[in-house]
C-alpha cells in the first residue's frame, strides 16, 4: 500500500495531482455578462465595529445609539466603510480571487442612508469591458459594475465600477516592462517640479462654514485648501488578513504569503479598501461628517506592506450649500500615502458635512 506520507511518495503525488482551481482567469470573463454571487452576509453591528474601530473611523453615530437616534436612525447603522467591503467581499471570490491587484473605482454612491444591521446582502456584478494590458503580459484589466442589494426587499444599498489586474491563462506579446517603461528624463523632470500652488491652507474647524471660508480665503490666490491628518495607522495582522476576511473577500493577496512569494509585490499586500479606510478614517475625524454621499476615481498607486504605516491628506475641492438646513454638501480629494511620503491611494469624496449649530 502506498504511504502518502512518506516524502518521497509525497512530494511525487502533490507534482502529479491536479489543482482544484478558484477564481476566473481574464479569458473566463465576457463583457455584459452577469455574475450573481453566491457569497453573501448578514451585516452586523460587531461586523461594522470591528471595522471601523481598526480603522479609526469613529463617528459616533456608529457607535452610539443616542447619537444615532439624534441624526434621525431608528437604530446604529452598520458603518458605510463596512458596508462597502462586504458588497465587495462577496464579490472576490467570482472576480478577483484568482490574483489580480485592485487597480481602482469609480462612481461609488450609497442608495440608502443608514443600513441597519441585521440586513441580508444579495450581491451582483456585471462585467464591463475588458483590455490587454501592454505593459504587463501575465494579465489583462477587467472593469465590473457591482451592486449590493437588500436580500428581502431587493432594494439597491450601494453600487460602484472596479477595475483589477487580472492574471491571464496565456501570456501574451509586450511591448513595456512595467512600471514607468517608457518615459522620457523630461516626464521624469517634469514630475520633480509639479505644478503646487505656493499657499496650502487649513480650514479652520470642521464645519461646513469652515470648508467653505477656506476656499474663499484660496480664491483669487495662487492657493488650495489641502492639509494633512496627524494620525497614522500601521498595518498589522488584523488589518491586512483579518479584516478582509472577515467580509468574506478570498484574495491570497491579503493572507496567504506562500502564494503572494512569487508575485509582483513579493509577499501580502493590505486590501486597498482597508487602505482607504483608514485614509478617509484620518480625514473624517478632523471633519463634522454626517452622511456619506458618493466616491469617484479611486485609484491605487502602490502596495502597503505589514509594517507600513498609512497616513492621509487632504485638499478641499468644493464646497454646496444644497436644500439641507443642517448640513452642506463637501467635496474631497484624498490621499493615502506611507512613511516613505509616497501616494498608495487617492480618490475624491462628496459627503454632507454638519453646519455650525
Ligand atoms: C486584490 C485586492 C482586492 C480584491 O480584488 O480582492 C486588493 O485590494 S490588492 C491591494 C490594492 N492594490 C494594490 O496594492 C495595487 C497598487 N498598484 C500598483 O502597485 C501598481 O499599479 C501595479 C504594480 C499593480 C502595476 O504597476 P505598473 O506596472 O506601473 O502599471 P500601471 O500603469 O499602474 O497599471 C497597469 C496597467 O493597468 C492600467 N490601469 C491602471 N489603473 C487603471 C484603471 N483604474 N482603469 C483602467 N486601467 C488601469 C494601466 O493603464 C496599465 O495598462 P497598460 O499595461 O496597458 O499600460
Amino acid at each position: 500500500m502506498t504511504d502518502w506520507t512518506d516524502p518521497d511518495a509525497f512530494a511525487a503525488a502533490l507534482e502529479r495531482a491536479e489543482t482544484k482551481e478558484k477564481g476566473n482567469c481574464f479569458e473566463d470573463f465576457a463583457e455584459g455578462e452577469t455574475v450573481e454571487h453566491d457569497p453573501g452576509l448578514v451585516l452586523s453591528r460587531r461586523g461594522s465595529e470591528l471595522w471601523a474601530g481598526q480603522t479609526l473611523n469613529y463617528d459616533p453615530t456608529y457607535w452610539r445609539p443616542s447619537v444615532a437616534e439624534a441624526r434621525g436612525y431608528d437604530a446604529v447603522p452598520v458603518h458605510p466603510d463596512y458596508l462597502l467591503a462586504c458588497v465587495m467581499g462577496a464579490s472576490v471570490g467570482d472576480l478577483s480571487e484568482k490574483g489580480g491587484y485592485f487597480l481602482g473605482r469609480d462612481d461609488l454612491r450609497y442608495h440608502r442612508p443608514g443600513v441597519a444591521p441585521g440586513t441580508e446582502l444579495r450581491v451582483e456584478s456585471v462585467v464591463e469591458s475588458k483590455a490587454e494590458s501592454s505593459s504587463r503580459p501575465a494579465y489583462g484589466i477587467v472593469t465590473w459594475e457591482t451592486t449590493g442589494y437588500d436580500a428581502a426587499t431587493g432594494d439597491p444599498l450601494l453600487s460602484y465600477t472596479r477595475t483589477n489586474m487580472i492574471p491571464r491563462r496565456e501570456p501574451i506579446a509586450a511591448d513595456g516592462e512595467g512600471a514607468n517603461a517608457g518615459d522620457s528624463e523630461d516626464e521624469e523632470a517634469e514630475r520633480a517640479d509639479a505644478d503646487l500652488p505656493d499657499e496650502l491652507l487649513a480650514p479652520e474647524g470642521g464645519h461646513f462654514e469652515d470648508f467653505r471660508e477656506a476656499l474663499a480665503r484660496a480664491d483669487g490666490r495662487d492657493a488650495a485648501v489641502a492639509y494633512r491628518h496627524e494620525r497614522g495607522r500601521t498595518i498589522d495582522d488584523t488589518t491586512v488578513a483579518q479584516l478582509p476576511l472577515a467580509t468574506l473577500n478570498t484574495a491570497k493577496q491579503h493572507h496567504n504569503a506562500d502564494a503572494m512569494a512569487d508575485s509582483p509585490s513579493g509577499e501580502i499586500v493590505a486590501y486597498g479598501d482597508v487602505t482607504r479606510s483608514i485614509a478617509l478614517g484620518h480625514a473624517r475625524s478632523d471633519e463634522q461628517t454626517l452622511r456619506e454621499v458618493s466616491c469617484d476615481d479611486e485609484r491605487f498607486h502602490d502596495f502597503v506592506t505589514v509594517g507600513d504605516t498609512v497616513y492621509g491628506f487632504t485638499h478641499v475641492l468644493d464646497a454646496n450649500d444644497g436644500d439641507a438646513r443642517n448640513a452642506g454638501e463637501v467635496t474631497f480629494e484624498h490621499v493615502a500615502f506611507n512613511q516613505r511620503d509616497e501616494p498608495v491611494y487617492s480618490g475624491t469624496r462628496t459627503a454632507l458635512v454638519r453646519k455650525r449649530a
